[in-house]
């Protein structure tokens, strides 16, 4: 089928991967999330991947308290992405829909290093290509690098696939009066410093006219039925 979006990158969260019993991993929602891209990949779209690590680890948090060096806990958060990035590898191949994974800190005994010849030769393939390891620098978020990833492999859109359906004038967990919006601009993202996603993360894309679209993980094909205009998402545009 053909798309007015064809390359997406999905930036999906770690923290929705844990498990109701607090375990780090949830295997159902890896699971959906792998059937969910593999939709995705089915009808037509080239689906490139980065995943956060705060299931695990945030660098800031644990910097900011003190006991650990904040690049050391940056360090950490970015294996942790390569955990994540590895176990989503394993339930799509699982689900055989073919994957690879490419991290940006070099660890060739467990997947390719990033490269972005190789990550474009992948996407090409129709294979979900999982960008681990965020940037491969510290004082920098998962957010930041899909933006970066996007713009290098000529990606069409970042999809943040999150916890809530859109972006709002306040973070709707903590303010059940913040309204929605179903689009702004990068701008204005800015502006009222929206904290869907970091600012680096907006600036980058502002620079470089990347459209950010936020919309929902959860349920059934709800990946799909974002980047299909069938379930609602905020798009942020220059
Ligand atoms: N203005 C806003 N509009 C929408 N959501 C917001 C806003 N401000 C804060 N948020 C919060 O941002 C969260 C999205 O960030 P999320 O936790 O998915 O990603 P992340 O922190 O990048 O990922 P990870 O869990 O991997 O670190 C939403 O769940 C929402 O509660
Ligand atoms: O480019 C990067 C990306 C990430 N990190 C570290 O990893 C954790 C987890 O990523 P989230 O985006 O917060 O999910 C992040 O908090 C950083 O500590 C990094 O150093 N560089």
């Amino acid at each position: 089928m053909a798309h007015a979006m064809k390359r997406i990158l999905v930036k999906l969260s770690g923290e929705a991967l844990i498990a109701p019993d607090g375990y780090w991993l949830n295997p159902q929602t890896l699971t959906q999330l792998a059937s969910d891209l593999g939709q995705a990949v089915a009808q037509g779209f080239e689906i490139a991947v980065v995943i956060g690590g705060g299931n695990v680890i945030r660098g800031a948090k644990v910097g900011a308290a003190g006991w650990i060096d904040r690049a050391t806990a940056d360090s950490m958060g970015m294996l942790a992405t390569i955990m994540n990035s590895i176990a989503l590898e394993s339930a799509l191949e699982d689900r055989g829909i073919s994957a690879r994974t490419l991290s940006a800190v070099a660890m060739p005994s467990v997947c390719e290093t990033y490269a972005r010849q190789p990550a474009l030769h992948h996407l090409r393939k129709g294979r979900v290509v999982v960008l681990g390891g965020g940037t491969g620098n510290p004082f920098f978020t998962t957010d930041t690098a899909a933006v970066l990833r996007a713009i290098e492999l000529k990606c069409d859109a970042v999809l943040k696939a999150t916890q809530v359906d859109g972006v709002y004038s306040a973070d709707p967990k903590r303010d059940p009066s913040a309204t929605r919006f179903d689009v702004l601009s990068h701008d204005e993202a800015i502006q009222r410093d929206l904290k869907v996603m970091d600012t680096a993360a907006f600036a980058l894309a502002r620079e470089n006219r990347l459209p950010i679209i936020v919309g929902s993980a959860h349920g059934e094909g709800a990946i799909t039925a974002i980047l299909t205009g069938r379930a609602k998402a905020t798009r942020v545009t220059p």
